[in-house]
């Protein structure tokens, strides 16, 4: 009988040590960030930055959001497309979840805070801010090293001036006996890079390309899974794909996870001409982020095959 490989996603140390560019540790660490983003499209990221006290604090102030009445929470709202509140959607019925766009900056989270609390909350407002802050520099280290590792890091300081982050706060609630277990439905991510972080309930689920899907467990207090999305497949030209993946909720307990979106909101993504040469034709089009998302928010494109590939492929 032939047997399946047993999937696991790549473990990859964020410390102090190994995060100097130009050093041979930061080349050794970019080449296994682009392997692990070849082979599985994301990796789990341990930034020694994430103490247990900041991961407790994000936890214990989403607990307290998640409490607010839904009439309260639905308040959350935005001009940008898939920005808002997400929640009392039949066909996931164990998912809620609210957006904060800048939640990295004190502003964006004040903004958003006043919203769900009128007389302020600076508890929430710094226990959020303490995690979405080093998330950001964790995505940034791991964009420059997929830029250095390609060769292109010329094109770095523009792209992450373009750079916009959306923080998505997520509860799935545990089942009932008997109900489905499916907390989100498989999709890919239309942003360019993802880092996903969660509590002790595991139900991530990726979807390997040889078709099978595998669980993401083992995370620790202080990992991140990093994961490409749609724009970071367009912009690689087909080198990194973004990963099918969906959550399963099949263990005791809520399972809370916080996820910060990257979106190029000022310049169109495109493919570095370095990344296109006769073996690698260009695939993809230069396209505009948010119009990209503005197309996949509209209901008839929500089950396309490829959403991007529709959108700009050549
Ligand atoms: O909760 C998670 O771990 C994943 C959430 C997710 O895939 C998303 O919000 O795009
Ligand atoms: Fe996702």
């Amino acid at each position: 009988m032939g047997s399946l490989k047993a999937h696991k996603l790549p473990v990859i140390e964020f410390t102090t040590k190994n995060l100097k560019p130009g050093t041979e540790s930061w080349s050794k660490s970019y080449n296994e960030v682009i392997s692990a983003l070849e082979e599985y499209g994301c990796f789990v990221a341990l930034y020694d930055k994430i103490t247990q006290e900041i991961h407790s604090g994000v936890f214990q102030a989403m607990e307290e959001l998640f409490d607010l009445p839904t009439h309260t929470k639905v308040q959350n709202k935005s001009t940008k497309p898939l920005y808002g509140y997400v929640g009392q959607i039949p066909i996931v019925p164990l998912y809620e979840s609210m957006g904060i766009d800048n939640a990295n900056t004190l502003e964006g989270i004040q903004n958003f805070t006043k919203v769900m609390w009128p007389n302020g909350n600076d508890g929430f407002c710094g226990n959020l801010l303490s995690y979405t802050k080093l998330a950001v520099e964790l995505d940034k280290i791991v964009v420059q090293m997929v830029f250095e590792g390609y060769g292109v890091g010329k094109y770095y300081e523009s792209h992450i001036d373009s750079a916009n982050y959306l923080c998505r706060v997520m509860k799935y609630r545990e089942p009932n006996i008997n109900e489905n277990k499916m907390g989100f439905v498989a999709h890919t991510d239309k942003n360019f890079m993802s880092t996903i972080h969660q509590n002790q309930v595991d139900g991530l689920e990726i979807k390997a390309k040889d078709g099978e899907w595998f669980c993401v467990r083992e995370l620790s207090q202080s990992s991140i899974v990093v994961m490409a999305g749609d724009a970071l497949m367009a912009w690689s030209n087909d080198r990194i794909k973004s990963p099918h993946h969906r959550v399963t909720m099949a263990e005791k307990g809520a399972r809370y996870s916080i996820a910060q979106f990257s979106f190029m909101e000022k310049n169109m993504v495109q493919t570095p001409q370095e990344l296109i040469d006769d073996d690698h034709p260009m695939r993809y089009k230069p396209f505009d982020h948010l119009k990209y998302l503005e197309f996949f928010s509209r209901k008839e494109n929500r089950s396309l095959e490829s959403a991007i590939r529709t959108y700009c492929g050549v």
